[in-house]
């Protein structure tokens, strides 16, 4: 409950000074507000002013996370490095304005937010650097909130040097740390942390299921659902605090506990949903394990080298050529995946072989996808037999929903099956017909790899994923928190509770103060009206 200065009148708009909440209103102690004060409700018979206030409504709010060394003004190129057509070179901080009128005197500064060419020369010596477009962003309306400055010059490595010196000799300047434009972006409230880890997943996507991906996760979509659900889960909190308070008043609505009863339990649903959603997303942020496996000579080297364009394993018509487990990264159909070639399959071989098969095992049982690789003209083999017995009908091919392994079975060397037959193998768990040798067939096995991946990756254009570890840790923990909520004996443990579980998908959002439970007290209900 914040306490307001006696100078306020009731319902006055205006940014004010506020009386510490947890200080009494005696003490002359107080923090500037900068949110707009909204209104001033007078209760009954009692001189407690309580007020409505909402950060929103001015800008958003900062993380509170202050950027270490953030008065300093940064420099950095912030293109890759090398020569290129035309490089990037930005600052950050309060001596933005001043780099960039030393680098292009005696010209003013440009007005905001549009390009201009001018001449860079050195401050020092007056020599000139390039011609080249120069932006400026006064902050707040900047990617870091502070006032920043651009220069896109040519990209030769002695134009960049030149000018990254140049910004060097202004005084207040200095060249930033790994990731300090975002860490400031961040502490000013213009990213938050999903948005951080987003930005940072666009700049390493390599395929294009990535690249959607963290894009909507950039726009902040993760942390869009976060927020709704925090909102929730404040607005709950609210109904329990209120009715601790003041449920003697009588002055409360009806029904406000059982509100939020069902309330925490449809976001107990939903987050239950995006919990067994969630290795979908880190699988797509770091790719699905996919292992190629077979009975040995079935070509299973021969597809790895197939999928991945390159020749990462040795191909030749010795069985048990490969030993090791091989991995590769690959870009299947749009998706990520961690390819693994791994030695055929079979009993009765020395101990080296024997040791290739214990560790093709092992990794067959670390698969998100199996890909398994039979010789369509040997399937009569004890070999082909005793795998297809092993793993391919365990895993039950065809019948995906049995098993949380999916597995796609493909009969490689069809180039040497009679021609004309239309399946020769229909008794056999649904498969694919494929030759390495011709690559004949290599279309449809790239679709039914799409489909799968599709499954196991999700798809990024349906609704936002849970991209890393961190963000199902939290949001357990919230659903665990709740579970306490609904067991717990009495009210102050109920609302601590929602508190627990706020503060876990806090760290998704970044946001998640007291003022928003006041503010919530008071969009929904007055209390003491
Ligand atoms: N005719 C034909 N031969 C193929 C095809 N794919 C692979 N081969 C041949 O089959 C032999 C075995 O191929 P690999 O790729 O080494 O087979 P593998 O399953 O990796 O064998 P191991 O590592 O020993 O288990 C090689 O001689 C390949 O050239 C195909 O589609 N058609
Ligand atoms: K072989
Ligand atoms: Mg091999």
């Amino acid at each position: 409950k914040a306490v307001v200065s006696d100078s306020l009148r009731p319902r006055e708009l205006q940014p004010t000074r506020l009386l510490c909440p947890w200080d009494s209103p005696g003490k002359n102690t107080g923090v500037d507000c900068h949110f707009l004060l909204q209104g001033i409700f007078p209760t009954q018979g009692s001189n407690l002013g309580l007020l409505h206030f909402s950060p929103r409504l001015c800008t958003r709010q900062a993380s509170g996370y202050p950027a270490p060394g953030s008065g300093a003004t940064i420099f950095a190129l912030s293109s890759g490095q090398g020569r290129c057509g035309i490089a990037v070179i930005r600052t950050s901080g309060p001596a933005s304005g001043h780099a960039l009128r030393s680098l292009t005197a005696p010209r003013d500064l440009p007005p905001a937010r549009k390009a201009c060419l001018r001449l860079l020369s050195d401050p020092r010596s007056g020599e000139p650097l390039d011609r080249a477009l120069v932006l400026w962003f006064p902050g707040p309306q900047s990617f870091t909130g502070e006032d920043c400055a651009e220069f896109h010059v040519h990209g030769g490595p002695a134009v960049v040097s030149g000018v990254l010196q140049a910004l060097g000799s202004v005084p207040g300047l200095r060249p930033a740390e790994a990731g300090e434009f975002t860490r400031r972006a961040f502490a000013h409230g213009k990213l938050s942390l999903t948005e951080v880890e987003g930005l940072a997943d666009l700049i390493h996507s390599e395929t294009e299921a990535q690249r959607r991906q963290a894009l909507r996760q950039l726009d902040g979509e993760l942390g869009d659902l976060c927020r709704g659900w925090a909102e929730t889960l404040t607005k709950a909190l609210a109904h329990v605090e209120a009715y601790i308070d003041f449920s003697e008043d009588d002055n409360l609505e009806e029904g406000v506990l059982d509100q939020a009863d069902s309330e925490v339990r449809r976001l107990e649903v939903a987050l239950g949903v995006h919990l067994r959603d969630a290795r979908r997303g880190q699988r797509l942020r770091s790719g699905a394990h996919v292992v190629v496996a077979g009975p040995p000579n079935a070509g299973k080297s021969s597809l790895v080298n197939l999928l991945s364009r390159k020749p990462v394993s040795i191909v030749s018509p010795e069985p048990g050529t490969t030993r090791d487990v091989l991995e590769t990264p690959v870009d299947l159909a749009g998706f990520p995946a961690l390819l693994s070639d791994t030695a055929g399959l079979r009993e009765g071989v020395g101990p080296v072989e024997q040791e290739g098969v214990r560790r093709a095992q092992k990794r067959l049982e670390q698969a998100d996808l199996i890909l398994a690789v039979l010789d369509a003209s040997d399937l009569a083999s004890p070999a082909s037999c005793n795998f297809l017995d092993t793993v391919v009908i365990p895993a039950g091919a065809g019948n995906p929903s049995g098993s949380h392994q999916r597995l796609l079975l493909v009969l490689n060397k069809s180039d040497l099956l009679p021609a004309g037959r239309s399946d020769p193998h229909p008794d056999l768990p649904s498969h694919l017909l494929l030759s390495c040798l011709t690559g004949e067939g290599l279309d449809g096995l790239l679709e039914a790899l799409k489909k799968e991946l599709a499954a196991l990756c999700g798809d990024p254009s349906t609704g936002p994923l849970l991209t890393r570890s961190r963000h199902q840790h939290h949001l357990q923990g919230c659903l665990d928190a709740l579970g306490q909520y609904r067991q717990a004996k009495d009210l102050a443990l109920a609302a601590e509770a929602l508190r627990v579980a706020r503060g876990h998908l806090s760290h998704l959002t970044g946001g998640g103060g007291t003022e928003e439970i006041l503010d919530i007290i008071f969009r929904d209900f007055c209390v003491g009206k």
